[in-house]
């Protein structure tokens, strides 16, 4: 039985589901059912979508005019979709991203894989939740933290999230989230970014004076944005800034954004290409409630991430176990330790200043199944008496068109340096994983 959005009007009320409410009625004598669905706004403002339904060979209405496979049939369309977003009587509608409020509600069934992504329709991450996930539903979330929280509800199966770009550098943001949450990465893609710059029909590059994109989407653009001399705005998501600015019907404001974005928004193609360089490269994680358990068929990566205490050469120290045994790292980042950000130094009472405290991120090129990483982390954790692991956690993907590894968040970060988490396999048994706890 097929379903046609078929418009949207100011309706009247029936039904509440939240703020929304539903209405089914036969069409008599058309043959079809239909279904009006009424939102109310914050505001106050109450508007509607409209779907009909052909019939089936059971379109009379019985006597309640109730209880009909169409009516039920509409019900569930509007049930398993109540994600459009209202913004004027006779706007399109576009699939409105999750917020907070979404997270209580519960998992539906289905067959195709739901996958998080942060944006809107035409952002790139959901270009590569669906090179990650092909066929997968992808589902538009507004932060990157609802993203996690949708599959840690077990509304979604997985999320797609970027981590750096080649030209932009690294989304810290994900990188702190990694932490704060329990998801595990399961592997990454690799999506070319090609940026254009969009405008509304009719407006010229001469009368910009704003553009309006993704903070990573403004620095990827960075000489072309200068030289056009134009304000910069930051954004949520590229298609986001398109959907502002088709919405608003701006002439003087640009979005940097897709060429999906510029078809889905039907907006103006006023330049295409205009990264600072062509090869420009957005690396995603793809993250998932349950690890992967490491193995030695084909290539793995695995990401760490520890601190230090100060002193000469401990980071040195700590990369250097890798080093030694032939490990290729491919990723190294520092992030502030959030729950104590600065260290008192030894001689502090003379007014000494303070120590900024890091967590290291560090992504190599090795399955945690080969003994010779095993090895590096025990190197990492017993050789020196100057380095203090605080925290250590792995996880090893297939690497290749996948990548590095996952990060469930354990006691130690939370609780400050109280040893080192290892988790260990058992290869000869097919490599079920259990965790030991090695304390300081
Ligand atoms: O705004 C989007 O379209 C996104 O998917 C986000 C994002 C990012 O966070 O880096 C993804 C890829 C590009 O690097 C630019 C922006």
């Amino acid at each position: 039985m097929a379903a046609t959005l078929i418009g949207a009007s100011v309706n009247g009320v029936v039904r509440h589901k939240g703020n929304t409410v539903v209405s089914v009625s036969d069409q008599p004598g058309s043959g079809s059912t239909e279904a009006r669905l009424t939102s109310c706004s914050d505001t106050g403002q109450k508007l509607s979508i409209r779907a009909s339904i052909e019939g089936d060979g059971c379109t009379g209405e019985n006597k309640k005019g109730e209880n009909k496979p169409q009516a039920h049939e509409l019900f569930r369309i509007f049930e398993d979709s109540p994600r459009f977003e209202f913004t004027s009587g006779d706007s399109q509608l576009y699939p409105r991203p999750l917020s907070a409020s979404d997270l209580s509600s519960s998992v539906k069934d289905g067959s195709q894989i739901r996958v998080a992504y942060q944006g809107v329709s035409g952002a790139y991450s959901e270009t590569a939740a669906e090179k990650a996930y092909p066929n997968c539903e992808a589902v538009p979330c507004e932060q990157f933290d609802i993203a996690f929280e949708a599959v840690e509800q077990w509304l979604v199966e997985r999320a797609v999230l970027p981590i750096e770009n080649s030209l932009g550098g690294s989304i810290h943001r994900n990188y702190d989230l990694l932490l704060r949450h329990r998801l595990h990465i399961v592997g990454e893609v690799q999506l070319p970014i090609r940026h254009c710059l969009l405008a509304n029909h009719g407006v010229r590059v001469e009368d910009l004076t704003r553009v309006l994109s993704h903070p990573q989407a403004l620095a990827q653009c960075e000489n072309t944005l200068t030289k056009l001399g134009v304000i910069r705005e930051a954004v949520d998501d590229t298609a986001g800034a398109a959907q502002f600015v088709a919405l608003h019907k701006l002439k003087d404001t640009a979005a940097v954004a897709s060429l999906g974005a510029a078809r889905i928004y039907d907006m103006n193609v006023l330049a295409q290409d205009i990264q600072d360089d062509v090869d420009n490269i957005t690396r995603f994680l793809m993250l998932a409630r349950e690890p992967v358990i490491p193995g030695t068929d084909r290539p793995f990566k695995t990401s760490i991430v520890f601190s230090l205490e100060e002193g000469p050469g401990v980071l040195f120290k700590a990369l250097a176990v890798f080093a030694m045994r032939n490990i290729n790292l491919t990723k190294i980042e520092s992030r502030p330790q959030r729950k104590r950000p600065l260290r008192q130094p030894v001689e502090s009472s003379n007014g000494a200043p303070k120590y900024f405290d890091y967590l290291f991120y560090v992504d190599f090129e090795a399955s945690m199944a080969d003994p010779n990483s095993q090895n590096a982390l025990r190197h990492l954790k017993v050789s020196q008496a100057t380095l203090t692991i605080s925290e250590l956690y792995y996880q090893s993907i297939p690497s290749g068109v996948m990548g590095p590894l996952g990060v469930p968040m354990t006691k130690a970060l939370t609780e400050g340096c109280v040893g080192i988490k290892v988790q260990v396999f058992n290869w000869e048994d097919g490599g079920v994983g259990e965790v030991e706890w090695f304390p300081w």
